[in-house]
């Protein structure tokens, strides 16, 4: 049994990565699900926004799903942002095949990158129609785990390695 919770900032690498070893795993006979932040926010939790509690209802919601999943033999990783540290010891509580990986990635990095421009917008002056007020690392919270088991540097790796780190990982965890 294998719950990977994974955390880190938007653009970090975590639906990249986790759907890549997805790919590996699933060519190793596993079943696997990416509960995918963005995805199921879509589906499962329409109704929260990004106040420090709906974040943390999400991922409680996410934790429930994947804990479901987990006891019926799917290695399930959970891909959010998951900023706080006190749902992630909840979701750590569900016991010890629960493993929490940060995908850490420098703002320098992530501003580069960019890829929804989320960062952009957050750094526009403020009142400016299109700016986002609540993005985490820029102008909301993100407290670094306290003892993750597993943290992938996505600013000093290639994707490739990266990767491989996490595949390895999660090999190491599987039994037999
Ligand atoms: N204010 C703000 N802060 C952070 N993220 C924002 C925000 N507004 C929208 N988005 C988009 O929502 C995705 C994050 O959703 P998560 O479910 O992973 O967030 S959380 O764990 O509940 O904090 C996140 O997806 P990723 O980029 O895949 O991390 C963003 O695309
Ligand atoms: N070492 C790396 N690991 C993961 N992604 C990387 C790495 N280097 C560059 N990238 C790029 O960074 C982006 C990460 O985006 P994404 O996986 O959607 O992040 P997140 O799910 O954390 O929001 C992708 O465009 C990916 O190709």
């Amino acid at each position: 049994m294998v719950l990977i919770q994974l955390t880190g900032l938007s653009g970090s690498g975590k639906s990249t990565i986790a759907f890549a070893v997805r790919a590996l795993l699933q060519k190793e006979g596993h079943a696997v699900e990416v509960i995918d932040g963005d995805t199921y926010r879509k589906h499962l939790c329409p109704d929260l926004g990004f106040s420090k509690q709906d974040r943390n209802e999400n991922i409680r919601r996410l934790g429930f799903v994947a804990e479901r999943m987990t006891a019926n033999g799917v290695i399930a990783i959970i891909a959010a942002i998951n900023p706080y540290e006190e749902i992630r010891q909840e979701i750590s509580n569900y016991g010890n095949h629960v493993k929490t990986v940060w995908i850490n990635c420098d703002l320098k990095t992530l501003i580069d990158r960019d890829t929804k421009q989320l960062y952009k917008r957050a750094l526009l002056p403020d009142g400016h129609p299109e700016k986002i007020n609540n993005l985490t690392g820029v102008s909301d919270p993100f407290e670094m785990p306290d003892n993750a088991d597993l943290i992938i540097d996505t600013h000093k790796r290639s994707e490739e390695e990266c990767v491989k780190q996490l595949y390895n990982y999660i090999m190491h965890q599987l039994p037999g």
